[in-house]
């Protein structure tokens, strides 16, 4: 069966990283979103976003999206449709609000993999040494912006504590060889 592993959590938890292991490992394809915040440095135009202008990104037909401070991001179905043609199983990263609406509109087909660390000093440190904005740092490790795991939200999340790469790595090992036996 067709399924959709969402990837959310606070920023620096760790879910580039995961959705890049399990396309490395499992050739498990990420559905693109669309975003029109800059570029980071290493980031490359339609492999980590489709990065759009304001212009651009009012065209678009999208099945979610959200405001960050002044950037929109959304995903679209026809990104989620190419997806799955490339395999049953895809990943995507989102905030809360969008695990909300993925689970409202596809329900048993999505696989929620909620990514944190034990302290937010650790994501401070990791953001710090992405070479993060500190005043960016601020806003994402505060408030909604710091996308912590809602009670209503526990019961269908597979919480990863990402302080140990190998260790999550065992973890989305023993999750994905559970998924493809569905
Ligand atoms: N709802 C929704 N959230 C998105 C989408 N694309 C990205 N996000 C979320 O937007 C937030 C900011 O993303 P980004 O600027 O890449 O920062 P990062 O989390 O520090 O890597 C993250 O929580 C993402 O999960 C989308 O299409 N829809
Ligand atoms: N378990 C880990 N231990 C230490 N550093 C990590 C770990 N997982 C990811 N990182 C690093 O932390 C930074 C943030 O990870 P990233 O995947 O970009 O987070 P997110 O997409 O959730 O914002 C990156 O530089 C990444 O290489």
């Amino acid at each position: 069966m067709k399924k959709i592993i969402l990837i959310a959590g606070p920023s620096g938890a760790g879910k580039t990283t995961i959705s890049d292991y399990l396309y490395e490992k499992y050739d498990i394809p990420r559905v693109l979103t669309h975003t029109t915040r800059p570029m980071r440095v290493g980031e490359k135009q339609n492999v980590s976003y489709h990065f759009e202008t304001d212009d651009s990104f009012k065209q678009l037909h999208f099945f979610e999206h959200v405001k960050y401070g002044s950037y929109q991001y959304g995903s679209s179905r026809e990104a989620l449709n190419l997806a799955w043609e490339k395999h049953d199983l895809v990943s995507l990263i989102v905030d809360i609000q969008g695990v909300y609406s993925y689970i409202k509109q596809l329900g048993d087909k999505v696989y929620f993999l909620y990514v944190t660390t034990s302290t937010k000093e650790e994501l401070k440190e990791r953001l710090l040494k992405r070479g993060d904005d500190p005043e960016k740092i601020k806003e994402r490790l505060s408030g909604n912006e710091l996308n912590l795991l809602p009670a209503d939200l526990k019961q269908y999340a597979h919480v990863i504590v990402n302080d140990n790469l190998n260790k999550t790595k065992e973890t989305l090992n023993s999750i994905i060889s559970r998924l493809e036996e569905d």
